[in-house]
């Protein structure tokens, strides 16, 4: 336990910023980061790549626990993410990557497995761990939490956003239906739903730009109780 480390944690459902705000905060702040949606990504990318049964906890389990995973930040904003060796940042990007994550993560022996590799993030000065699990699972000692969200739509009209800035065209409404099965999934799941801690500041940005609600949550660590 490493109860000297700072930590921030920042929970919430996809698209509502938290992998952005996170790596701007992480980086203002020279704290480490950790992008644990990325762990179920690449456990979620193995599995099929394995031809797993994604039926069979057990399978799911070892893979969670054996698959090797590596960021490499080269002084870009976002680090590459190497899979048992093979660079696999933008498959894990894709919303099949994103679907499979949601999946597997319902499985009580994959996050037993992936437990103790979140909390090897931590490390001084101090670490920006963003999931949906973050502030109320694995770093329930956090001294500042945030529950970060945006409504549906806007959430969705962002992915849109995302997806065709890289040349992908998918429908807002295809979007916005992938990302209220996968808000359901996460929040009905019975292991770690996706729920804010007690003790989690709700920050909604739906509208808000992104640079107020990094001075948000930066003041939140700098200035506590402000
Ligand atoms: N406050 C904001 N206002 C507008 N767009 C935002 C905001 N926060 C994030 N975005 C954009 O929304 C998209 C999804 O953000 P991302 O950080 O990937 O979300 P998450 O990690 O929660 O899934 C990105 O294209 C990002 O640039
Ligand atoms: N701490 C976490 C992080 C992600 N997950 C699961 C649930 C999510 O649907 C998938 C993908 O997470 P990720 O944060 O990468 O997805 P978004 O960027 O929010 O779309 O993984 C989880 O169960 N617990």
């Amino acid at each position: 336990m490493r109860a000297d480390v700072p930590i921030l944690t920042i929970d919430g459902p996809s698209g509502s910023g938290k992998g952005t705000i996170s790596r701007i905060v992480a980086q203002r702040l020279g704290w480490h980061y950790l992008d644990s949606g990325a762990l179920y990504r690449a456990v979620g990318v193995a599995a099929g790549w394995a031809n797993a049964d994604l039926s069979d906890p057990a399978a799911l389990a070892r893979l969670a626990r054996d698959t090797v995973i590596e960021f490499r930040t080269d002084g870009s904003a976002e680090p590459r993410v190497l899979v048992d060796g093979t660079d696999a940042t933008d498959e894990l990007r894709t919303e099949t990557a994103g679907a499979a994550a949601s999946a597997i993560a319902a499985v009580p022996e994959v996050r037993a497995a992936l437990f103790q590799k979140q909390r090897d993030f931590l490390r001084p000065p101090g670490l920006v761990a963003d999931g949906r699990d973050m502030g109320t699972v694995v770093f329930p000692e956090a001294a500042h939490k945030v529950f970060l969200s945006a409504s549906a739509e806007e959430r969705a009209r962002r992915r849109h956003k995302q997806l065709s800035d890289k040349g992908l065209e998918v429908t807002i409404d295809v979007l916005l239906r992938e990302i209220q099965a996968r808000d359901a999934r996460d929040a009905q799941r019975v292991v770690a739903p996706l729920k804010a801690a007690p003790d989690a500041v709700l920050v909604d940005s739906t509208g808000i730009p992104v640079e107020a609600v990094v001075e948000r949550v930066l003041a939140m660590v700098t200035s506590p109780g402000r």
